[in-house]
């Protein structure tokens, strides 16, 4: 199975996933100088008010919010998009140190550690799994986070955190918004990519916000104490470098809002 270790991680991805080496993967180096400003872009709009949390989890590979997305109580819309996305889930990407644990780069920095909230095309696709594999189907919000003070509502995750320390344990998980995630402005950059996991799906419209989140390094380093491994497996494995190196842009546009 795949990891992020020296065997199984990102650099072996494509013997069982060859479109690990395609013309939209995910993350990149995000250059801000040559994004372009498109006055098309509008606004993004997150209506998550009437969100449903459901549980938080430990896939094996990060810690995942799971949200009820029977219908469209939860959605991201504008911006790129053509009509609302479903909110389904969100989870994390982190390091070992600091300087690095984001996904998407800018101009070659990375941060600590970086957000994804996974949205589907509900409208046009009738399951998220249909959608996963549509170039349209998903929607994901990527938000930076930076070490600093103390970010005043992660401890509702971090306090989690111990109940899901296993690859395949989850608790309940209810009355979670998302929105005290969010910096304070929405501007961001898009980009047409894929998953940055397996199965790596060519699906994604990537919207990535331009202002970080300040999360302190206790708190992150919460996230350090889950395990990769299962409760039963021998060896004790850290969650840690959870993330996907930048890949080639190829003839790709990265297009900034205003
Ligand atoms: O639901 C998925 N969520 C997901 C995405 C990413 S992501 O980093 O790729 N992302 O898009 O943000 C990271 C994690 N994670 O826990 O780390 C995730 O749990 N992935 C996913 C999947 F697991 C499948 F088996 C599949 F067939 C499919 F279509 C999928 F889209
Ligand atoms: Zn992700």
């Amino acid at each position: 199975h795949w990891g992020y270790g020296k065997e199984d991680g990102p650099s072996a991805w494509h013997r069982q996933y060859p479109v690990a080496k395609g013309n939209r993967q995910s993350p990149i180096d995000i250059i801000p100088d040559e994004a372009r400003r498109d006055s098309s872009l509008g606004p993004i709009f997150l209506k998550y008010d009437r969100c449903t949390s459901l549980n938080i989890s430990n896939n094996g590979h990060s810690v995942v919010v799971e949200f009820n997305d029977s219908d469209d109580r939860s959605v991201i819309q504008g911006g790129p998009l053509d009509n609302p996305y479903r909110l389904k889930q969100f989870h994390f990407h982190w390091g070992e140190k600091g300087c690095e644990g984001s996904e998407h780069t800018v101009a070659g920095i990375g941060y600590a550690s970086e957000l994804h909230l996974v949205h589907w095309n509900a409208v046009k696709y009738k399951t998220f799994e249909e959608a996963a594999t549509a170039p349209d189907g998903l929607a994901v919000l990527g938000i930076f986070l930076e070490l600093g003070d103390d970010h005043r509502w992660l401890h509702m995750i971090t306090d989690a955190l111990y109940m899901v320390k296993f690859k395949g344990s989850s608790t309940d998980f209810k009355g979670f918004n998302p929105k005290c995630l969010l910096p304070s402005n929405l501007h961001y950059w898009t980009y047409l990519g894929s998953l940055t996991t397996p199965p790596l799906h060519e699906s994604v419209i990537w919207i990535v916000l331009k202002e970080s989140i300040v999360v302190s390094d206790k708190q992150l380093g919460m996230f350090r104490l889950l395990q990769f491994s299962g409760e039963e497996d021998g060896r004790r494995m850290r969650m840690e470098n959870n993330f996907r190196p930048p890949q080639p842009l190829k003839e790709r546009l990265v297009r900034s809002s205003n």
